[in-house]
């Protein structure tokens, strides 16, 4: 196998109630590149990028799957779930309202098994480049913040990128998470995911095509459940001007 290639997806179909919703997908992603899972609303993009975590199995009734993921050359089914899942750090928007009924202490507690008071140094600067470090600075500052519910949008998708970058995953997904970002965070956070990518894979899954596309090295347009294009950026942009 070669070495850099991290995530291999072949023949892949997802059907729920014999509806085919995915169509032999084939796809590689490989160690320091980003890739852009880009498509129209219900092209299939979250079912793509969940079917890699094998969560839609856990979600749906009626499903049935064919072909094969594999991560590292093994497949993903024959992989230990709670292994797999912090190789491979996956979220999504529901995150961003789940959140709100957990307290930041309950967080931690849960995902890094310490007190937000306890953050190392090293934490401390990741917090500080995704700039929510504020929040953390003094016992006052992290009193008013405990409860989600007085977190903007942007900030708590900065701290679940956090808290799945502190887990050292071999691959991110961002499901559809960073279209929510607003200008004044997204050059940031764009900024941060480039230094982060080194030795890992990323994957970005969108519907706003400009807000990664000058920092991705591929991309696959998604359409009805099928690739229609994989590629190349200006390959893309030469076939599909928009
Ligand atoms: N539980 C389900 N039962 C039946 N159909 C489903 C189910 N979940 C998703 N689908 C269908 O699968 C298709 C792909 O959905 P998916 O959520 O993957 O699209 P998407 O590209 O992520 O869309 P969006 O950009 O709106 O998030 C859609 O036609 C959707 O209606």
């Amino acid at each position: 196998m070669d070495k850099d290639k991290i995530i291999e997806i072949k023949d892949l179909s997802v059907y729920i109630n014999s509806q085919r919703l995915l169509n032999d997908i084939n796809l590689e992603i490989s160690k320091n590149e980003i890739l852009l899972i880009y498509g129209p609303r219900n092209a299939g993009k979250s079912l793509l990028a969940r079917s890699i975590v094998t969560l839609n199995e856990e979600l749906f009734k009626n499903i049935q799957t064919t072909g094969q993921i594999l991560f590292l050359g093994e497949d993903v089914n024959h992989i230990e779930k709670r292994y797999l899942r912090s190789e491979i750090a996956y979220s999504e928007p529901t995150f961003v309202d789940n959140i709100n009924f957990l307290t930041l202490s309950e967080v931690f507690n849960l995902v890094l098994g310490i007190k937000p008071s306890e953050i190392s140094h090293e934490q401390f600067i990741l917090l500080e480049k995704l700039n929510i470090a504020h929040i953390f600075s003094n016992h006052s500052s992290l009193k008013s913040y405990e409860s989600f519910w007085n977190w903007t949008i942007g900030d708590k998708i900065s701290f679940i990128i956090f808290l799945s970058l502190v887990r050292n995953p071999q691959v991110f997904i961002f499901d559809s998470i960073l279209d929510h970002l607003d200008d004044f965070m997204h050059k940031n956070i764009k900024d941060f995911l480039y230094d982060i990518k080194e030795d890992r894979s990323l994957i970005i899954s969108t519907r706003n095509l400009s807000l990664f596309s000058d920092i991705a090295e591929k991309i696959v347009f998604l359409d009805q459940g099928e690739i229609v294009y994989k590629g190349s950026i200006e390959g893309f942009l030469l076939n599909f001007p928009l």
